[in-house]
Parts: C-alpha cells; structure tokens; sequence
C-alpha cells in the first residue's frame, strides 16, 4: 500500500506543476500523511499564506477525514457537514476516510485530486 502510494504521489507530482496547501488542526496528521506518502523530506512552507489565499479561489478541496481506525471518530459524511461542504456551490470537493497509520484512503483520496487537476472529476 505504502509503495502504491508512493508511486501514485511521485507520478503525480513529477506531471503536474500545483500547489497543494494542507490545513488541519493541531495533531490531526498532517506530518503523518506527508510522510507516508514519502513527501517528507522537502515540506516548504509559507508563513504568509494569508496574504496568498486568493489563489486559491478556483482550488480543488480535498478534505481527508483521518484517524478513522480510532473509536468515536466522526465518519466522512458527519465531518462533510460540519464543515458546510454541500454549501460550496460549484467548487470541487472531495472528502476520504483516511488513516495515516495504515494508508488506508490515502491512495484513493491521491486519484481523485490526480483526476480532478486533470479534469477527469465527476
Ligand atoms: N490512530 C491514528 N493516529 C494518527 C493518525 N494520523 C496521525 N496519528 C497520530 O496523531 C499524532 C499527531 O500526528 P501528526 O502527524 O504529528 O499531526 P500534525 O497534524 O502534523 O500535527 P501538528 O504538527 O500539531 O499540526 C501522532 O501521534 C500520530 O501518530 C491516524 O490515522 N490514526
């Protein structure tokens, strides 16, 4: 799984010249994700991203709703809803049940950001 990843990600990336800007809360797995994906070695990060967000008016959203093989976790459809997905009009968006320690979504939640940068999205 690790490696599938792994491929799909440097594919993606070697392709395609983006940005991808992840968000999350404190502790939510950011650096866990990067990592098993294997972009961790190189992670440039902005501090003035504030003052860039309007680039990212036509962003695609993919939202990994992680540590779901932890007990109580919010499932994909209750975190959607909390954070008004449905509200966002013609934006793309996208949202993965993930777990950063197996991979478990991680692959898929990749092909649908690979699909939806090359227009393939529903
Ligand atoms: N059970 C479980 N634990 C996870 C998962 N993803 C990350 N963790 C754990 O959550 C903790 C925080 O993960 P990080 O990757 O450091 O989170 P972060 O979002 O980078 O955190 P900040 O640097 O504070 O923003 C670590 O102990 C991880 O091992 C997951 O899918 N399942």
């Amino acid at each position: 799984m690790g490696v599938a990843i792994a491929k799909l990600a440097k594919r993606f990336m070697k392709k395609s010249a983006l940005r991808i800007v992840m968000v999350g809360l404190d502790a939510s797995g950011k650096t866990t994700i990067l990592y098993k994906l294997k972009l961790g070695d190189v992670v440039a990060t902005t501090p003035t991203i504030g003052t860039h967000t309007k680039e990212l008016d036509k962003a695609a959203i993919l939202v990994l709703a992680n540590k779901q093989d932890l007990e109580g976790a919010m499932n994909a459809s209750e975190v959607a809803d909390k954070l008004g997905l449905h509200s966002l009009g013609q934006r793309h968006w996208y949202i993965q049940s993930t777990s950063a320690i197996s991979g478990q979504g991680l692959y898929e939640g990749l092909v649908w950001l690979k699909n939806d940068v090359l227009g393939k999205a529903m």
